[in-house]
């Protein structure tokens, strides 16, 4: 996930905190991609169950991936600031969290003179608009090049589909916001539109209007995600109390979360951005390693082998599961399995999220297959 906004709004002290936090909490390697890219682990207390239970040698949670984007400004789409490249690394993203700034400073400089963020929010959504409407033109050029001049049957569903996208952005909506059908998608899919990127909301506070969950702006800007964006998540942070907290030690910490009552908002950040992705989880556990990989809504459990290695989709058998809830109640396997809740599942098997799998797959077909090439 990238994280898009104006420049000075928070965006690089909430990366940061969000890398401070991963290196305080487990000594992960590879957490650090690059000094803007980060991997984040997903706190999951059924994660931590298995791994007192099992106490592998080896535990690997599910991470998300957060970017840290330079800020945009008004006229990025015609090639202000950092202009293109900017859209460049917000296009190569999947999907983003737009960070808007409520809390005053005077000593840091807001880009459009004064806090406004239902104005900030505009001119961001405005930019990806019309760098969504400047793509859009090449792209319906060529296609109607080839669906209607060379009367390419199988460009008609491309040319329609790519017409809705146009009559939406100059209604001032967003690609998101219609409701595609499947093959809508599929034609979608080939296209990189920015506003058709998974989106969640973050309102950068002051430590005190974060700790009373109060300020002007935060009705205003609910309001405007209502009538502009419906059904996107908001959250409320702030930069400050989490720069705060993640600097004391862990006993000085927990007093002071007690103190003022109010949790630090990244674990429900990292969580939703997640679920804003379509993405799930399931297990595998034993002595050796627990693991979470990470899989998109839907897959199935050959699929979902295939995670693992290519060896354990080509020769897929059957997957063993069992439900982590089911587990953690039962307290070991072998109570799973006499409860019953300890299932056998063919390849149309849609994998859950929390599933706890042993892949059982023909190792010899993956051997006879390399063998013959
Ligand atoms: N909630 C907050 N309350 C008060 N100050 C904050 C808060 N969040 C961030 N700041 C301060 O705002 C300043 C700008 O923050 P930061 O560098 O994270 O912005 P940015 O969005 O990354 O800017 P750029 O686009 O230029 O990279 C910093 O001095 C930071 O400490
Ligand atoms: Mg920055």
């Amino acid at each position: 996930m990238g994280i898009l906004g104006l420049p000075n709004v928070g965006k690089s002290t909430f990366f940061n905190v969000l890398t401070k936090s991963e290196a305080q909490a487990e000594n992960y390697p590879f957490c650090t991609i690059d000094p803007n890219e980060s991997r984040v682990a997903i706190s999951d207390d059924r994660f931590d169950w298995l791994v007192t239970h099992y106490q592998p040698l080896s535990k690997v949670p599910a991470f998300l991936n957060v970017v840290d984007i330079a800020g945009l400004v008004k006229g990025a789409s015609e090639g202000q600031g950092l202009g293109n490249a900017f859209l460049s690394h917000v296009s190569a993203c999947e999907a983003l969290f737009h960070l808007c700034r409520v809390f005053e400073d005077a000593d840091v400089t807001h880009v459009e003179g004064d806090v406004n963020p239902t104005r900030d929010l505009e001119i961001i959504n405005q930019e990806l608009r019309l760098k969504d409407l400047a793509y859009l033109e090449s792209a319906l050029d060529k296609v109607e090049k080839l669906a209607i001049r060379a009367g390419d049957k199988t460009k008609k569903a491309e040319l329609d589909c790519l017409l809705k996208v146009k009559h939406l952005l100059e209604e001032k909506k967003f690609v998101r916001q219609h409701d595609w059908n499947d093959k809508d998608i599929e034609i979608l899919n080939k296209h990189l539109f920015l506003t058709g990127k998974p989106l969640v909301y973050l309102v950068n506070l002051n430590e005190q209007d974060y700790i009373k969950k109060k300020n002007k702006w935060l009705p205003k800007i609910k309001a405007w995600i209502e009538e502009n964006d419906p059904g996107a998540v908001l959250i409320p942070f702030s930069g400050a109390f989490e720069l705060k907290v993640i600097e004391m030690q862990p006993e000085e910490r927990e007093n002071y979360i007690k103190e003022t009552g109010v949790p630090s908002a990244l674990d429900k950040i990292i969580k939703t951005g997640y679920k804003a992705l379509q993405l799930e989880y399931f297990f595998t556990a034993g002595k050796d390693e627990v693991k979470a990989w990470t899989i998109q809504k839907g897959t199935k459990a050959p699929q979902a082998a295939g995670r693992i290695h290519t060896d354990f989709e080509k020769g897929f058998i059957m997957a063993e599961v069992m439900k982590v809830a089911d587990l953690i109640e039962a307290g070991n396997e072998n109570a799973v399995k006499a409860a019953g809740k300890y299932r056998q599942q063919g390849r149309n098997y849609v994998v859950e999220d929390g599933d706890v799998i042993l892949f059982k797959f023909n190792a010899g077909a993956g051997l006879t297959q390399a063998k013959k090439k």
